[in-house]
């Protein structure tokens, strides 16, 4: 290695984050990087991950890949919005869409017209102004609207990883099969010289990028980066998954069902659904979830069901030395928003952005560090929303609703509760419409809405809703659903998925 110059890259980890970052150092840099990536077939990857949120198109567009040949290559699904189920108390339901919702002027958000129009005896909900609830409500989809639905998908995590491969190998990186078996450092640095796996083969690197999953191999087995735990406002730490036969077409949005402990998700894929049971150990034993899982499941598994432990909490130091930490090596917040993925691709960018070809300049380890510290504690301050936010009697909720918030969230709960304020901060993932439609979805009803709504009298508030619905109404009328769609657009070959037998009749 020439001192300091980065041109030899080494994965360790070919999970999703360790696929994704190699498919975008290799499209990106081509030959000015020398890409490698290990991983262990007999270790695997953690199987889970098939939900994302809208930014992940951004991201493909920057890699160039095409829609619909990734579509049909992970049986992917379009996903419009998540379907809350049970969370404010058992019955409740509200849908977090990823569209805009209504017409905001510059200074008055679309949220404080209606919820002037309640006061004043008009009935509705916010989620009929939204064409991406309503679409979901009817389980239909195009990408024929105008404006077009703001989306993300469900994808098979598998099928994703061998689709970022045949692309990442197309531009020169090169895999190898194996178990790391130890990490060298320099004597005196303590940088990361190479990597000695199983067979006693050496992988020396300049840059070292760890995606090898919760362990953390290299970010923290062998430079104790430190962890901060988020378990005092995140109580799940544990789920099992199993994927299930489909029985119907696939909704176009995920669902979060509420339980006693926990909740669980259910994500339509082409193929197949991916369900999990999420729960705090605390509250709910590995076989009573397994048990629990299974009883709902309302189709036949093609899959034993797994147990996935996780703490949700951030690596204290992404970027530490010559180790930059992607994926559920450099943090998790549990999956209820499906941000994960998210993260790993947004991580990604940053690096390709400061990537240091001439040496690890500090200040830019810092940038890296700082604003992965602020992107995560946003998605947290989200998540533990959900969760504190609700009306439910069991020990768990009542928990939530009582425990002490962190600043950052207390401080956006007032401006709501005070006076109906909500903002999105810049780079923060989840939009003023995300909050509105979760803090309502909760529950968590203003004292208040901007007097600015009231320059409209009964009549025009009045014509000024029903215009909005009007239209949303007539877009949904014509749009086909998800299923027909998905035929015409992007339908994944049987041979795409192989043929999947139940493992227990129905
Ligand atoms: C219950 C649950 C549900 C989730 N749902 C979502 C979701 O809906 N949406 C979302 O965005 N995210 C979700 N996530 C997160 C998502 O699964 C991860 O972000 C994503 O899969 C990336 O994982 P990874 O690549 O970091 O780790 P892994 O998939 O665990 O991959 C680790 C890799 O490292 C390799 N490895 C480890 N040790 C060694 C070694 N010694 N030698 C060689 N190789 C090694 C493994 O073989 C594997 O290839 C969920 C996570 C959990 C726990």
């Amino acid at each position: 290695m020439e001192k300091g110059r980065i041109r030899k890259v080494v994965i360790a980890g070919g999970g999703t984050a360790g696929w994704l970052a190699a498919t975008a150092l290799t499209h990106q840099f081509r030959e000015r990087l020398d890409v490698v990536l290990v991983e262990s077939e007999q270790i695997g990857t953690v199987g889970v991950g098939e939900s994302t949120v809208p930014p992940i198109r951004n991201f493909h567009r920057f890699l160039q890949i095409d829609e619909q040949e990734f579509l049909r290559a992970v049986a992917g699904t379009f996903k419009l919005s998540i379907s809350f189920e049970n969370w404010r108390r058992p019955g409740d339901h509200f849908f977090h869409p990823f569209g805009i919702t209504g017409s905001s002027t510059l200074v008055c958000g679309f949220h404080h017209f209606w919820l002037d129009s309640l006061r004043r005896g008009m009935s509705s909900e916010l989620g009929d102004y939204c064409l991406e609830t309503v679409a979901s409500r009817k389980d239909q989809f195009t990408l024929q609207t105008t404006p077009q639905v703001n989306y993300a998908y469900h994808l098979d995590a598998g099928l994703y990883a061998r689709f970022l491969r045949g692309k990442a190998e197309s531009y020169g990186l090169k895999r190898i099969e194996g178990k790391i078996r130890e990490v060298k450092q320099n004597g005196e640095s303590g940088y990361i010289e190479s990597l000695v796996l199983e067979d006693g083969k050496v992988i020396e690197g300049d840059l070292f990028i760890d995606c090898t999953g919760f362990r953390g191999l290299l970010i923290e087995q062998t430079l104790k980066s430190g962890y901060e735990d988020w378990n005092q406002w995140l109580p799940c730490d544990r789920a099992v998954a199993v994927q299930t036969e489909s029985l119907g077409p696939p909704g176009p949005y995920t669902r979060a069902i509420a339980h006693e402990a926990g909740w669980r998700w259910n994500i339509p894929l082409q193929h197949r659904v991916g369900t999990g049971w999420v729960f705090s150990s605390r509250h709910m034993s590995d076989d009573e979830a397994r048990a629990r899982l299974l009883k709902d499941a309302v189709a036949p598994p093609i899959k034993d069901p797994w147990l996935v432990p996780f703490r949700s909490g951030r690596r204290l130091k992404a970027w530490n030395k010559n180790v930059v930490s992607l994926g559920l090596a450099s943090g998790f917040i549990e999956p209820l928003e499906s941000t994960s993925i998210h993260l790993g691709m947004s991580a990604i960018v940053r690096l390709v952005e400061l990537f240091p070809f001439d040496g690890i300049p500090p200040a830019l380890v810092d940038v890296f560090n700082e604003t992965s510290r602020i992107e995560m504690e946003h998605v947290r301050d989200f998540i533990i929303l959900h969760y504190h936010a609700n009306q439910r009697d069991e020990p768990m909720w009542k928990a939530c609703r009582e425990m002490e918030l962190p600043d950052s969230l207390s401080i956006r709960l007032r401006a709501w509760r005070e006076r109906a304020h909500a903002w999105q901060g810049a780079n923060e993932l989840f939009r003023v419409d995300s909050w509105t439609h979760v803090m309502l979805g909760q529950g968590i009803v203003p004292a208040q809405h901007h007097p600015l709504s009231e320059t409209l009298g009964d009549d025009d508030m009045r014509k000024f809703l029903s215009s909005l619905r009007q239209r949303i109404d007539q877009t949904v009328t014509g749009m086909p659903s998800q299923q027909a769609f998905i035929e015409q657009y992007c339908k994944a070959p049987p041979e795409v998925w192989g043929a999947r037998k139940p493992l227990v009749s129905a």
